[in-house]
C-alpha cells in the first residue's frame, strides 16, 4: 500500500477536530504515486523559473515563502517507530537524555507506523520553522535545538554544479531550515511518535546537510530529541547502550540483528486509546526517578541480567525466553510507575484484560505463544511467535473485543491479510467465533473497548524518500504543500 493512501490506517475518530490536517493530507494524497523508498542523495528543488512559477506558485505569495529566483534545497526521509522489549524508564541526565539502564527494542514496519519528514534550506528563509501533521509548532524547545545544533556542527560542503548551488561547511550555520513532518499514526498517544519523529528529523537533516557520521553517531543525536528515538535509527532488533560517560558520548544505539534475522514474528497492536495521555513519558519518568525506591533495584540489578537474556533469546530465536523476558519487563516497568508518588497509571481495564487473555492462553499451551508489552499508555503490543499463532490470537481478541460497527476492514489496519488467515472475512465470522476454551468467563464481551488493531511485523531503519512528489514541502515556495 502506498504511503499516501494510508489515511485508512488511522482510527476514524483520529480525524475529529483535525479538519485542517485532514484537508492538508487529502490534498497531498490526491497528489501523486506511491513511494519507492530508494535511497539517494538529497534532491535540490529547482531554481524557480518563470515556467515553474506559472505551474507551482500560489496566487497570493506567503511573505515568508522563498522569493522568486531563490533556490530551495530539500531532502525527505521516512523513519520507523520502535517498541521496547526491555524498557527505558528514568534518566541520569535530563538535558543530554542519558538513561539509567540499557534498553532493547524491535523496530516496526514503517509501512504501518512511521514518520515522514521533509527538510529544506534556502538563503531566503529568515528563520527555522516546523510543521507537524500540518500545524506549525515551535522549534524553540531544547530538544529540537539540540538536534539542529548537533547536525549543523557536522554538516559538510555540498555542491550541485548543474543547479548552481554551493554550500560551504561554515555556511550551513547561517542557513535556516523549514521542516514538515507527518506521522501515519496517532501522535503523543503512547505509540512512540517521538521516537519515529526525532529519528526521522536527525536522519533527514543529516542527508540534507551531507553529514558523514555513521548511524551510531546519528543515534546519539536523535537521543537528545527523545531517548527512545536513538533506537529508531536501525531496523530489526536494537540495543541502546546507556553508556557511563558524563558527556553522553558512549550512549548510543547498536543493531543486534536486522529485520530479516527472525522474520516469523508477527506484531498485533490493540489501540485501546488514541487520545493524548495524561502523563508524558518525560515527566512520568522524572517523577519515578525522584520518588520510586524500586527503580534503583530495577536499573542496577534486574535490567542488566535481563538484557543478557534478551540478547541470547534474540540470537537463538528462542521465543520462550524472548516472551518471558518481554512480559516480565513490561510488568516491572508498570510496577515502577505504580511505585511512583503520586502513582502513574498507564494501563486500564482493557489492557489488563488483554494481559489476562494472553497469560491464560500461554499457560494452557504450556509454552508462550504470544508476548505482550505496554509503553506509557494503555495500548497493547502483542508479539506472536508466527503467523499461525497471530491468526489464533486475532480470533481470541476479536471474540472479546468485537468491532463497534460492522466494518472489519477499518477495524484491522496494516497487514490486513491476517484477517483471511484467521478466517474472518465478515462481521458474521466474528459473531460466530467460539469462546476461547482457556478463559473462565467466556460469555463476557467488550465491544468498543478496542478502537482498532494494527497488524505489523519487524521493519527496516530510516530511508530516503527520493520521489519529490512525496516531499511534504513545495520545492518552489519552500512551504508545506497544501498549507
Ligand atoms: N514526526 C515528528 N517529528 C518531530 N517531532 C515529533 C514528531 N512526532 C512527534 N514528535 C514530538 O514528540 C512529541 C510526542 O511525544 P510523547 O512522548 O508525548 O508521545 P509518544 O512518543 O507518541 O508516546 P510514547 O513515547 O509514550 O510512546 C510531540 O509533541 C513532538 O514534540
Ligand atoms: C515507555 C517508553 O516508551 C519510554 C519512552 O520514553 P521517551 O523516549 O518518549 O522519553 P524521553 O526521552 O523523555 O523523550 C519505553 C521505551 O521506549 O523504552
Amino acid at each position: 500500500m502506498g504511503a499516501w493512501t494510508r489515511c485508512a490506517y488511522i482510527d476514524p475518530g483520529y480525524w475529529d477536530g483535525h479538519e485542517s490536517l485532514h484537508s492538508w493530507w487529502t490534498a497531498l494524497a490526491s497528489a501523486k504515486s506511491p513511494p519507492t523508498g530508494t535511497a539517494r542523495a538529497p534532491t535540490p528543488g529547482p531554481i524557480s523559473s518563470p515556467a515553474s512559477r506559472k505551474k507551482g506558485a500560489r496566487e497570493a505569495r506567503d511573505p515568508m515563502a522563498a522569493p522568486e529566483g531563490q533556490w530551495v534545497l530539500m531532502a525527505t526521509g521516512r523513519s520507523p517507530t520502535n517498541i521496547a522489549v526491555i524498557k527505558y524508564w528514568g534518566k541520569r541526565d535530563e538535558a543530554l537524555i542519558l538513561p539509567v539502564n540499557d534498553s532493547i527494542s524491535v523496530t516496526l514496519d514503517p509501512d504501518h507506523l512511521s514518520a515522514t519528514t521533509t527538510v529544506a534550506v534556502s538563503p531566503s528563509f529568515p528563520s527555522d520553522r516546523m510543521w507537524l501533521n500540518g500545524k506549525e509548532i515551535s522549534l524553540s524547545g531544547g530538544r529540537f535545538q539540540s538536534c539542529l545544533r548537533e547536525i549543523r556542527k557536522r554538516a559538510c560542503e555540498f555542491e550541485d554544479e548543474k543547479k548552481g548551488i554551493k554550500i560551504k561547511k561554515e555556511d550551513w550555520e547561517k542557513l535556516h531550515v523549514h521542516i514538515a513532518s507527518y506521522n501515519n499514526f496517532p501522535t503523543a498517544a503512547g505509540l512512540a511518535s517521538s521516537a519515529a519523529g526525532f529519528a526521522c528529523l536527525v536522519f533527514t537533516l543529516g542527508k540534507l546537510m551531507n553529514v558523514k557520521e555513521d548511524y551510531g553517531e546519528l543515534s546519539s543525536i536523535a537521543r537528545q530529541g527523545s531517548g527512545s528515538a536513538c533506537r529508531s535509527l536501525y531496523g530489526g532488533f536494537v540495543k541502546w547502550c546507556m553508556g557511563k560517560k558524563d558527556d553522553g558520548s558512549d550512549s548510543f544505539a547498536v543493531q543486534l540483528a536486522d529485520e530479516t534475522h527472525w522474520n516469523d514474528l508477527v506484531i498485533i497492536i490493540a489501540v485501546v486509546s488514541s487520545k493524548q495521555k495524561e502523563t508524558s513519558s518525560t515527566s512520568g519518568m522524572r517523577d519515578t526517578v525522584e520518588t520510586s525506591p524500586l527503580l534503583q533495584y530495577r536499573a542496577q540489578t534486574v535490567v542488566p541480567s535481563r538484557v543478557l537474556k534478551m540478547e541470547e533469546a534474540i540470537k537463538n530465536q528462542d521465543f520462550e525466553s524472548f516472551a518471558k523476558v518481554t512480559c516480565a519487563d513490561s510488568n516491572q516497568f508498570h510496577a515502577v510507575c505504580l511505585d511512583t508518588s503520586p502513582p502513574i497509571f498507564y494501563m486500564n481495564d482493557t489492557s489488563h484484560r488483554i494481559i489476562s487473555l494472553v497469560e491464560k492462553w500461554n499457560h494452557s499451551e504450556g509454552t508462550p505463544q504470544v508476548a505482550y508489552t505496554f509503553d506509557a499508555g494503555p495500548n497493547a503490543v502483542l508479539i506472536a511467535r508466527n503467523r499461525k499463532t497471530a491468526a489464533l490470537l486475532l480470533q481470541k481478541l476479536m471474540y472479546y473485543f468485537p468491532p463497534q460497527d460492522k466494518d472489519l476492514s477499518s477495524y484491522l489496519v496494516g497487514d490486513k491479510s491476517i484477517l483471511g488467515d484467521a478466517g474472518l472475512h465478515s462481521i458474521e465470522d466474528v459473531d460466530a467465533l467460539p469462546a476461547p476454551p482457556e478463559m473462565k468467563v467466556p460469555d463476557q464481551k467488550f465491544k468498543g473497548d478496542v478502537s482498532y488493531f494494527i497488524c505489523s511485523r519487524l521493519g527496516a531503519g530510516p530511508k530516503v524518500v527520493a520521489d519529490e512528489n512525496q516531499a511534504l514541502i513545495d520545492s518552489v515556495t519552500g512551504l508545506p504543500k497544501g498549507v
